[in-house]
């Protein structure tokens, strides 16, 4: 069986709590953006991030976020990352490193090879890295909208850094997802929705056992 970590964004309710740690994932995602169908207040976030068990890594997804916001966040939250999920520069991750203390993980977008360098560049500043899919230019939000890139795009590259698949997963692509581009972790959040914002366990629940039932490629 593969070892792959899964990350489940986006959670909302105790009962999205329970269905992430019943399927066996090793992080939540807690959204901060008023915009998204899966934002919360910081209270719900405490209340969720507290009563989780310790063995489920908790995620801030931020877009963004002034200092002011984190530190909002960071005084309520029991947080073990920050997700920068914006247009945040090199230069602004290294801060939110030093400043807030938590490890931090920066998505990337990417459509072509293009967007390849910008993967080597935020990973000599962040923790992780999170390659989602590029957004379209007219979509609402900066990440959460079910689309998917070419996973031959990043087939048998590296990073000094770990680094987790995003975007269009869902329980019926994960096994090829992971066997294409051998990640060893994965992050979901409209894939296992019934409707925007609205998670379902069942699909939870499939989709860990997908991403965790397959062989990967050797990691190099
Ligand atoms: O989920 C949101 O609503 C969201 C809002 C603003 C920035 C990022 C957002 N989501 C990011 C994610 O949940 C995932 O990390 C990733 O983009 C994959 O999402 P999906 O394609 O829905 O699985």
């Amino acid at each position: 069986m593969a070892d792959v970590r899964v990350k489940i964004c986006g959670l909302k309710t105790p009962g999205d709590v329970e269905a992430a740690v019943a399927a066996g994932a090793a992080y939540c995602g807690f959204v901060f953006f008023p915009k998204s169908p899966r934002n919360i207040p910081i209270a719900t976030a405490r209340d969720l991030a507290v009563t989780a068990p310790s063995g489920l890594a908790k995620v801030a997804l931020v877009v963004d976020a002034d200092d002011a916001l984190l530190r909002q966040i960071l005084a309520e939250v029991p947080l073990d990352m920050l997700q920068l999920h914006g247009r945040e520069t090199p230069e602004r991750v290294t801060e939110i490193r030093a400043r807030f203390g938590l490890p931090v993980m920066k998505a990337v977008g990417v459509a072509t090879e293009d967007d390849l360098p910008k993967l080597g560049l935020y990973a000599q500043v962040a923790d992780q890295l999170l390659i989602d899919a590029k957004p379209p230019k007219d979509a609402a939000l900066p990440g959460g909208n079910g689309l998917a890139f070419d996973w031959r795009l990043i087939a048998g590259r590296r990073w000094p850094k770990p680094w987790m698949l995003a975007g269009g997963l869902t329980p019926e692509n994960v096994d090829r997802a992971v066997a294409m581009t051998g990640a060893a972790q994965i992050d979901v959040s409209s894939g296992v929705e019934s409707a925007p914002g609205v998670k379902d366990p069942a699909r939870i629940a499939a989709f860990v056992r997908a991403a965790q039932g397959v062989e990967s490629v050797p990691r190099l």
